[in-house]
């Protein structure tokens, strides 16, 4: 291992502030983004400034902040969980960091990358993920860290980010399933007509990349459930249909495991929005205190048209009427 002073990395976090006390020095605009960002974590921010700018006084007004209309004192990061400091006045923004210090209560300086304890990632929130992107070497080093280089580079991972977690309901290739217990449920998800593996809603795709189990139509293509995550359990739940409704699924076995908290999906083959096996699993989640979503499929009846096509053409056939589906 190679000792500490040697290695300029910083040990990225996640602090959870809520409902902690965080003391702010300095009541400009750089200080206000810090402060909206703690606030929008729940953090209870002091701001100690003697002039503070308009949005941190309306904030003050209205009582999302407690607000010390000074010059910054020992004792005002008592109780604090994190310090920023943001005064523009290197003397001012040192003696924050060194109390600090001595509290062992980590500190952001905004005037100075190497100086302070701690420094604020650029980040980005989305479905609950978020993505950080800071500098290394911000602690410790001395070495002046460029913002810019953070923001340039989180606002270039940011499309990139996103095209994956596209890709990922797309394709169901990566598994977007929080493996953490909570209310489990099942979704009945219609595969589309045939075996066309590519005829499945994008909706159905997402509920499928989020499934911890899937039990499945004998008819449903192959090709989608080889798509599925390893980890997946799968379930041959034979032939669903309406004809057979829910006779061949072990419907109790599904309530069980979405009890467990883990998200189930029944994959039928079609559009199973209208028939049995969607009221019978509808009345089933219900007595069991389960939620059970449908997600609609393309029906098989549009493979009628497709697979038959002097149906759908104007000289012959006039219109496809569906009686039933
Ligand atoms: C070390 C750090 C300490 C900290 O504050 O945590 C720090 C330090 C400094 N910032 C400076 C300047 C600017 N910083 C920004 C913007 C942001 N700065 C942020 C973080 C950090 N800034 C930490 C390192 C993060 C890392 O790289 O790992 C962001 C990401 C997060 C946030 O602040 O919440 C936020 C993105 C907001 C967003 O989401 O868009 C802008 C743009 C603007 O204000 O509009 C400018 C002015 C324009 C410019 O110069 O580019 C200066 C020079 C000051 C001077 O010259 O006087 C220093 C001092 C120095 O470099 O030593
Ligand atoms: N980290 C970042 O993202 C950035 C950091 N900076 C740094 O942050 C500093 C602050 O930037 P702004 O908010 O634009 O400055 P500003 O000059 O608008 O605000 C400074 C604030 O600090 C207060 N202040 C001054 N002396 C104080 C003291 N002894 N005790 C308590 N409060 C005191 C002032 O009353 C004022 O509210 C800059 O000087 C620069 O060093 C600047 C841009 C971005």
């Amino acid at each position: 291992m190679r000792p500490a002073a040697d290695d300029p990395a910083s040990y990225p976090v996640h602090l959870d502030l809520t409902g902690r006390a965080v003391t702010v020095v300095g009541g400009g605009p750089v200080a206000a983004r810090k402060v909206r960002g703690l606030l929008a974590v729940g953090a209870v921010v002091t701001v100690v400034a003697p002039r503070v700018c308009a949005e941190l006084a309306g904030t003050a007004a209205a009582g999302g902040l407690h607000w010390r209309p000074r010059r910054y004192a020992a004792g005002d990061l008592d109780g604090a969980w994190l310090a920023v400091t943001a005064t523009g006045d290197p003397a001012t923004d040192g003696a924050v960091e060194c109390d600090a210090t001595t509290l062992r209560t980590f500190c952001v300086r905004a005037d100075r990358a190497g100086a302070g304890t701690a420094a604020t990632p650029a980040t980005v929130r989305r479905d609950g993920l978020v993505i950080s992107v800071g500098a290394d070497g911000v602690t410790g080093r001395g070495e002046r860290a460029d913002p810019g280089r953070a923001v340039a580079v989180r606002d270039a991972v940011l499309p990139i980010a996103q095209r994956a977690v596209a890709l990922a309901v797309d394709t169901g290739r990566v598994p977007l399933r929080r493996r953490r217990p909570g209310v489990g449920r099942i979704a009945l998800v219609g595969a589309g007509p045939g075996g066309d593996a590519d005829l499945i809603t994008v909706r159905g795709m997402r509920e499928l990349a989020a499934a911890d189990v899937v039990a499945h139509d004998r008819s449903v293509p192959g090709e989608l459930l080889s798509r599925l995550a390893p980890a997946v359990q799968r379930v041959d739940a034979g032939p669903v249909s309406a004809r057979h409704g829910t006779s061949t699924l072990d419907v109790e076995a599904l309530l069980e495991h979405a009890r467990a908290g883990q998200r189930v999906v029944c994959l039928v083959a079609g559009d199973p929005s209208r028939g049995m096996v969607a009221a019978e699993l509808a009345a089933a989640g219900r007595s069991a205190g389960i939620a059970v979503t449908v997600v609609r499929g393309v029906t098989t009846a549009a493979a009628v048209p497709i697979t038959a096509p002097a149906v759908a053409h104007r000289r012959t056939g006039r219109r496809v009427a569906l009686l039933r589906y």
